[in-house]
This record gives C-alpha cells, structure tokens and sequence, in this order.
C-alpha cells in the first residue's frame, strides 16, 4: 500500500482525476472498452467533477459502482444517481453505467444475472473505492452476513450483503473481483479515517474488510 497525501481535498481530487483519467486512456489503448469502478458515499463527488472533462474516449468506457444500497437510481441514498449525477456528464457523458440494481427483485434473486451482466465488461481497468471510519469498503461491511463469502478466493463476482444498522440491504463486487483491478486507488479524507487505515494495517479482512484490498493500493488522503 502506498498512501500519498495532499495539501487539501481540492488538490487530491484534481490529481486523482488526472491519474484515472490517464489510466483509463491507457487502457483504452490496449482494449476496445474498458472497465471504470468507483465507489458512491459522501467523498468521490469532488473527483467525478473533474474526471467528467476529462477528453477520453468515454463512449468506449464502461462504468460501475463498486457497491449499491438496494434503492433504485432515483433514491437520494443510490450510488448509481449519484454516479450518473456527478460523472456521466460533460465528455463523460457518452460513457455506460452498468446496473447493479434490479427493480422488485431482492438482492438474493438478482446478484446472479446482474453479475453475468457484467461479466463481458471484466476485469477492472481502474479501481476508485472509498472508506468507512468503521473501515468497510465497497460494501464490504466488518458486520456483514456475507462478509465471509465476499472475502473468499472463489467468491462470485457480485455478493448480497445485510448489514446491521443500515437502512437498506447492499450488493458488493466480492474482494476477489476488486483485487482482479488493474489499477487500484482508495480516496479517504480527515484523520478518523486515516487513524482508521493504520489500525487495519496488520488485522484480518474479516475484522478490518479494506485490508484485503491493500496489496497494490494507492491510497489518496487529504485533511477534512
Ligand atoms: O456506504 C458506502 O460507504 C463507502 C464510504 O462512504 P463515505 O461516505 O464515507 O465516503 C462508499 O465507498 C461506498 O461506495 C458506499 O456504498
């Protein structure tokens, strides 16, 4: 793990930005299209503002929510409006977001189509994730029911999570397929979080769930 800090989350977004979007050129010079992931929650919002400009050729770029709150995309609490609101506008705008929602379908019933249609569109080209104080990532919550099939080698692409104290079920890309990423950012702002990074440093995914992604992970900190 690498952790790279800046003066404030202005300047973070703005590098971060910049790195995915040359990432993403690079990969767009090896496949026909290629696979950006990234996380929903309070910090990316920043990030996807700049990324939006960024001059790529986005209608060869596909586009993922690491994780989803089962609500649909109108929900204020979705990941994917947020995604859609915030990214897949200006240049960004002819790029796909993929589904990782299924209307009147539980979490349970759908994870098994909604991860076969993602299947062509992997693996990852680039990976932004996000942070919890409680060190979840994605949805990959330490309180978890799943957390133990989400963590495993084999785990399947796509697992539904019920998470004690959230308002809605979840549905997570399992470690295995975050891991699979060619290139692996994690964006953290404020010293919880940071001191919260440190204590996973050491401990077991199923205590500290950010810890099975570390191995390459660039992590991109700056003060609240
Ligand atoms: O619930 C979620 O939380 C994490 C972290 O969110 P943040 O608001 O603390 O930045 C986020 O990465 C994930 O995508 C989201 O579903």
């Amino acid at each position: 793990m690498k952790l790279v800090e800046y003066a404030d989350s202005e300047m973070m977004a703005m590098a971060l930005a910049d790195m995915m979007a040359s990432e993403l050129r690079a990969a767009l010079r090896q496949r026909d299209r290629v696979l950006l992931v990234v996380p929903g929650g309070t910090t990316p919002g920043p990030v996807f503002d700049d990324l939006c400009g960024a001059r790529l050729e986005w209608e060869r770029v596909d586009v993922l929510p690491s994780d989803e709150r089962w609500r649909p995309e109108a929900h204020i609490r979705s990941n994917a409006r947020l995604i859609r609101e915030r990214l897949l506008v200006e240049e960004a705008a002819s790029a796909r977001l993929l589904p990782m929602y299924a209307r009147d379908r539980t979490p349970e019933d759908a994870v098994g189509d909604l991860a076969e249609a993602m299947g062509a569109s992997l693996p990852i080209s680039v990976l932004l994730l996000g942070m919890g104080a409680d060190m979840h990532t994605a949805s990959l919550f330490p309180r978890a029911d799943n957390l133990a099939l989400a963590l495993e080698p084999g785990a399947p692409v796509l697992v539904p999570l019920n998470v004690a104290g959230e308002p809605e079920p979840r549905v997570s890309l399992s470690a295995r397929v975050l891991n699979d990423a060619m290139s692996k950012h994690l964006i953290i702002i404020g010293d919880a979080k940071k001191a919260a990074l440190e204590r996973a440093r050491g401990q077991s995914p199923e205590v500290a769930p950010v810890a099975a992604v570390m191995d390459d992970l660039t992590v991109h900190w700056a003060p609240e």
